[in-house]
């Protein structure tokens, strides 16, 4: 199958290289030309050191032959997503689209899909998400994911056509739920980091991995998320995942936040955007969500590490 992929960061170039070494043709779209040069002239991408670019990968900065492909998975950072969107609504309509970024719009306050849906009404949008490091995808190490797609028939199309010898794809028609659980698992992230940075120990992290998650699913219910679906891969594996691996960025800047060192503020770590977003939404739903706020008071400075931790541990005792 033909496969285009757009955004020629770690994530979207592992997917590329997993998915032609499974006999696919795979073009990555890049909007740095550079990038396009260097990846054709070594076949190494430098947001993948180590991993070798397959021939059947094909790049361009330029748009057209990822509009040419039928199915195209969008791995730019979700809050680049809807300027991609609306400045290609034309080429977009009509496709599939399957969203692979993490993160909920701090215009819209929506989810990936949601935000296909919304500004390309007549493409196909789908999900691709749950815990995989782009490291562990590009050197073929297995991976379960979950593919979330409204349309069931499409979402088995898909679910069969992105599954590879070491890509497992489990199918579910819920996005809600899917595009939700990978946004806020990013924010409990840097939570986690922040916990061990300030050296709290492991079983700080393990009561706000434990205490974060209900905290998810509440939000994701009110927003007619599923349970299973937060239950599952895209929720709460993926929450394990990337709380208790330094493999991620947004534990990695929760590490600095906690311990006051410096964090190369260039590194794409969604948690941030989706923690004021979050905020703002428990707001205006009146949902308690009190490790998301004060992870979006701690970005922007409203607050230090000392104090959040009160914060937190100064609520009001109740039961579990
Ligand atoms: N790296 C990983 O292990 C995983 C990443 N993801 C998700 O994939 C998405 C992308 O992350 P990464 O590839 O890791 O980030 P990255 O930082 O490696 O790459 C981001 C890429 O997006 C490009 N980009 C930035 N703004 C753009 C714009 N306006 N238009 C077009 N391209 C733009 C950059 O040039 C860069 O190549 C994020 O939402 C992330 O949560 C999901 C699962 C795993
Ligand atoms: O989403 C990821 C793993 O599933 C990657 O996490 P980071 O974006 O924090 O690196």
């Amino acid at each position: 199958m033909k496969i285009g992929i757009a955004g020629a960061g770690a994530f979207g170039t592992a997917l590329g290289v997993a998915l032609a070494l499974d006999g696919n043709t795979i073009h990555l779209w890049a909007r740095d030309a550079e990038r396009v040069t260097q990846m054709q002239e070594t076949r190494e991408n430098p947001k993948l050191p180590g991993v070798t670019l397959p021939q059947n990968m094909t790049f361009s900065a330029a748009l057209e032959p990822l509009f040419a492909c039928d199915t195209i998975l969008i791995a730019i950072p979700a809050q680049t997503l809807p300027a991609f969107l609306t400045a290609n609504v034309e080429a977009l309509t009509g496709k599939t689209l399957v969203a692979c970024c993490k993160g909920i719009d701090l215009q819209r306050m929506t989810g990936p899909a949601s935000t296909i849906r919304d500004l390309v009404p007549h493409a196909q949008a789908a999900m691709l998400t749950g815990p995989s490091f782009a490291a562990d995808i590009a050197r073929g190490l297995p991976t379960a994911l979950t593919l979330a797609c409204a349309d069931d028939a499409l979402g088995a199309m898909l679910q069969t056509a992105l599954s590879t010898t070491s890509i497992r794809l489990y199918r579910t028609t819920d996005t809600i739920g899917a595009e939700l659980g990978g946004a806020l698992k990013n924010v409990m992230a840097i939570a986690s980091g922040v916990a061990i940075g300030a050296k709290l120990g492991e079983s700080a992290r393990a009561a706000l991995i434990t205490r974060g998650f209900p905290e998810m699913q509440r939000l994701a219910l009110a927003l007619g998320a599923q349970p299973d679906t937060l239950a599952g891969l895209s929720g709460f594996g993926d929450l394990v995942l990337t709380c208790t691996s330094d493999q991620s960025r947004n534990y990695r800047y929760g590490l600095a936040l906690g311990s006051g060192t410096d964090f190369d503020l260039t590194t794409t770590v969604e948690g941030v955007a989706t923690a004021r977003a979050v905020r703002q939404l428990a707001q205006e739903l009146g949902i308690d969500m009190p490790i998301c706020a004060v992870v979006a008071d701690l970005t922007e400075g409203k607050t230090d590490v000392a104090t959040a931790l009160n914060t937190l541990l100064s609520r009001p005792l109740k039961e579990e």
